[in-house]
């Protein structure tokens, strides 16, 4: 479904990514792991078209899309929900889902009701201000943003950061609704054990480069610890 093959990508003349092959295959899970600054935000923005890859490709279902605009990708079926769960702080929850699924070309409307039914806990925050919900609130209603867009693969990263336990369990369980239901997923996630129920494939990165990527049943817990302990 997405091909990533030699992708670099950085900041000025800072390069980050270097020659990153990445491929996340129909309705699956891909985890993308790395310790902190190893270009795992930097490969998902390049990824989304949120930063202009310098060299190589990225292809979605068979398209080339590596010089589209982001809004582009998102039409083409890539939702992404960047880490830091911001939405429009003045707008309600209803007009926050209003606007995203109207920028993607305003789909079914059941996408809306679709993303409340993941996550039931927005139901009577839909008049509220996104600006005054709590971080598992925000990142839920960030996720429910990227769904109304309607995404046959959906982007997520470190959706689990810097949330309360009960949320990140529910965040966990709604991802893996969305893969029962067909969704292809690329993930970033900091909680091993998270990562690991979920994943199908694991692709680990270090200093902007792919050191390892094996489908889950074949890496250990322990394997994957010591592959990010590098
Ligand atoms: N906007 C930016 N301008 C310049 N350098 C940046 C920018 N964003 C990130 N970097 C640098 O690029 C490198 C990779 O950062 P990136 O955020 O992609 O890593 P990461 O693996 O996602 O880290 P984390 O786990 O902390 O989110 C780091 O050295 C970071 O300082």
């Amino acid at each position: 479904m997405l091909s990533v093959h030699g992708l670099s990508a950085g900041y000025g003349r800072a390069r980050v990514l270097f020659g990153v092959d990445l491929d996340v295959a129909d309705n699956s899970v891909t985890c993308v792991m790395g310790r902190n600054g190893v270009g795992k935000s930097t490969l998902l923005n390049t990824i989304t078209g949120l930063i202009t890859a310098t060299s190589g490709q990225v292809t979605f279902d068979g398209t080339d899309i590596t010089r589209r605009p982001a809004h582009a990708r998102v039409r083409a079926g890539i939702g992404y929900v960047p880490q830091g769960h911001e939405s429009f702080a003045p707008l309600t929850v209803a007009e926050n889902l209003d606007v995203a699924w109207e920028a993607a070309g305003r789909g079914p409307r059941t996408l809306v009701d679709g993303a409340l039914e993941l996550f039931p806990r927005l139901v009577p925050l839909m008049g509220r201000h996104a600006g005054v919900l709590s971080g598992g609130q925000a990142q839920q209603l960030a996720i429910a943003r990227a769904l109304v867009t309607n995404p046959r693969l959906l982007i997520l990263d470190e959706p689990t950061e810097g949330i309360q336990p009960s949320i990140v369990a529910e965040i966990e369980e709604a991802i893996a609704t969305l893969h029962a239901r067909g969704i292809a997923v690329l993930l970033v996630e900091q909680y091993l054990d998270v990562a690991l129920r979920l994943a199908d494939t694991v692709t680990v990165l270090d200093a902007g480069a792919v050191v390892h990527s094996a489908a889950r049943e074949d890496l250990s817990t322990e394997q994957v610890q010591s592959l990010l302990a590098i």
